[in-house]
C-alpha cells in the first residue's frame, strides 16, 4: 500500500505521516521545501516525540521524498499508483496540489481502484474545495470521465505539532494527544484501515467542534497573549487576564456548537476544559506567533471567529468575548508574517468599513458589520497612535 502525502512539515511528518506509517501504507512525502526533501531523501528514518504524560517515542520508516516543484512527472507516476493522497499543506496551497492531483488521475489505469483523497487542514469541508479545484482544472467536459477515479473525503485532524527547533532534525516533537475523524459516506462499506482514524457519517459536528473549540481557542490565546508580550502559548494562557478572555470567547463558540449540532453541554464543557490542558503543556514549545500565524486567513468568513460569531449574531446569541479576540488579531502587528504586514497595511490604506468587507467578508446590514467598523476603526486609532 503507498500513500503520497503533500507537505512534510509538522503535521505531515508528526501526525498524517506518522499514522499512515502505522496502518501498513510506505508514505512518499511530497514537498516543495528541496532541503526538506533532500534530508528526508537521505534518511531512512525519523522520531516523532510525544511530549507530556504518557508521551513516548515512535519511529517512522518505510518513507520516500519527491521534490514536487522540481519533479512533477516523477510525482504524476507516484500518484497514478497510490491508494492514498493526503495533504498537510494549508488551505490556501490547495489549488497548487490540485493540478498534480488532475493529472495522475487522467493517467490512473482503469483496473486500479479509485484514489483516496484527505486533505488534512484546518477548514471546513477542505478535501471538497481540493476537488473543486481539480474539477474546475479538468472543465464540466472531462470531469464526469475521471471524478469515479478518485474517492473525496472530508476530514479533520487534531494534535498541536508546534514549530520544530532546528536542531531536532527531521524529528517532530509533539502532543500525545491526537484526534483524526474521517467522514465515511464516501467509502460506503469498505473504508480504509488506519488504525488511529475514526470514521464518522457526518463530519460537521467534528470540525465545527474542533474548529471553533481548539482553533478558536489556540488562536485567541495567541492574540490576546502577543499583546500582552507573551512568546509562548503556555506561558500567555498562565496570564489570568489572557486565561479569561480564552474563556468568554469559547463560552460562545460551546454556545453555538451545542445549539447547533445538539451536543451534551456538559461533554462540550469537558471538551473545552481539556483543550486548555493541552494549551498549558509546558514540554510543548509553541509560540503566538505559529498559532496566529496568517491572520487574514483566521479573520476570513469561514473561519475560526467570523464564522461562529456570523451564526450566533444570526441566533441572538451574544459574541463579546469572540470580538474582544478579533480586536487582538487586529494588532498581531509580527514583521515575519506576510498577512500580518499585509492586515497592517490595509489597516493603514482603506476606510474601516471597507476593511470589513475585505477582510472579514461581513457586509453592512449583517448584524456583525457595525461591531466590527467599530473594533476596526480602534484597532486603526491604536496604529495611528504608535
Ligand atoms: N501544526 C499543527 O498543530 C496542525 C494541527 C492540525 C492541522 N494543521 C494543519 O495542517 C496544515 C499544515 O500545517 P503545519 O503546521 O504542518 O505547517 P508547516 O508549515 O509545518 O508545513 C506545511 C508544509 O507544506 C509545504 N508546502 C507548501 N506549499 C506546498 C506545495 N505547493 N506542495 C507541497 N508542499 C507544500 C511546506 O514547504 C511545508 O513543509 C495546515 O492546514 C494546518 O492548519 C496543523
Ligand atoms: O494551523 P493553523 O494556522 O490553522 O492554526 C494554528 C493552530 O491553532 C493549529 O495548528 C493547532 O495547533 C492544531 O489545529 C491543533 O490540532
Amino acid at each position: 500500500m503507498k500513500a503520497v502525502h503533500f507537505g512534510a512539515g509538522n503535521i505531515g511528518r508528526g501526525f498524517v505521516g506518522l499514522l499512515l506509517h502505522d496502518a501498513g501504507y510506505e508514505v512518499v512525502f511530497a514537498d516543495v521545501d528541496a532541503a526538506l526533501i533532500g534530508r528526508l531523501q537521505a534518511a531512512d528514518r525519523y522520531v516523532v516525540h510525544e511530549v507530556g504524560p504518557g508521551g513516548r517515542d515512535r519511529i517512522v520508516e518505510r518513507f520516500r521524498a519527491i521534490d514536487s516543484a522540481a519533479d512533477a512527472p516523477g510525482l504524476v507516476a507516484e500518484l497514478t499508483t497510490a491508494d492514498v493522497a493526503t495533504t498537510a499543506v494549508g488551505p490556501r496551497v490547495l489549488r497548487f496540489i490540485a493540478p498534480h492531483l488532475l493529472d495522475a488521475l487522467r493517467a490512473r489505469p482503469g483496473d486500479l481502484p479509485p484514489l483516496i483523497v484527505m486533505a488534512c487542514e484546518n477548514a471546513i469541508n477542505a478535501t471538497d474545495l481540493l476537488r473543486d479545484e481539480i474539477a474546475a482544472l479538468a472543465g464540466a467536459e472531462e470531469w464526469p470521465t475521471l471524478a469515479h477515479r478518485a474517492i473525496f473525503a472530508n476530514t479533520a485532524v487534531d494534535r498541536i505539532v508546534p514549530g520544530q527547533p532546528a536542531e531536532t532534525g527531521l524529528d517532530v516533537i509533539v502532543e500525545t494527544f491526537f484526534e483524526w475523524a474521517i467522514e465515511r459516506p464516501p467509502f460506503g462499506d469498505a473504508p480504509p484501515e488506519i488504525p488511529g482514524a475514526h470514521f464518522v457519517d457526518d463530519l460537521a459536528p467534528y470540525i465545527e467542534r474542533k474548529l471553533f473549540t481548539v482553533n478558536t481557542g489556540h488562536a485567541a490565546t495567541a492574540y490576546l497573549g502577543h499583546l500582552l508580550g507573551y512568546e509562548r502559548i503556555s506561558d500567555a494562557l498562565a496570564d489570568a487576564e489572557v486565561a479569561a478572555g480564552v474563556e468568554r470567547a469559547l463560552t460562545e463558540t460551546s454556545a453555538l456548537v451545542v445549539a447547533k449540532h445538539g451536543l451534551d453541554e456538559a461533554e462540550q464543557a469537558a471538551y473545552r476544559a481539556r483543550i486548555l490542558e493541552r494549551f498549558r503543556n509546558p514540554e510543548l514549545p509553541d509560540t503566538v506567533e505559529r498559532v496566529g500565524r496568517q491572520p487574514l486567513r483566521k479573520l476570513s468568513r469561514s473561519e475560526r471567529f467570523i464564522g461562529p460569531a456570523a451564526e450566533l449574531v444570526e441566533r441572538g446569541m451574544p459574541v463579546a468575548g469572540l470580538l474582544d479576540a478579533v480586536a487582538a488579531a487586529l494588532r498581531f502587528d509580527v514583521a515575519a508574517d506576510a498577512e500580518a504586514v499585509d492586515l497592517q497595511a490595509l489597516l493603514r490604506s482603506d476606510a474601516a468599513p471597507e476593511v470589513v468587507r475585505e477582510v472579514t467578508g461581513i457586509e453592512s446590514g449583517h448584524p456583525l458589520f457595525d461591531p466590527l467598523v467599530a473594533i476596526v476603526a480602534g484597532a486603526q486609532a491604536d496604529q495611528r497612535a504608535r
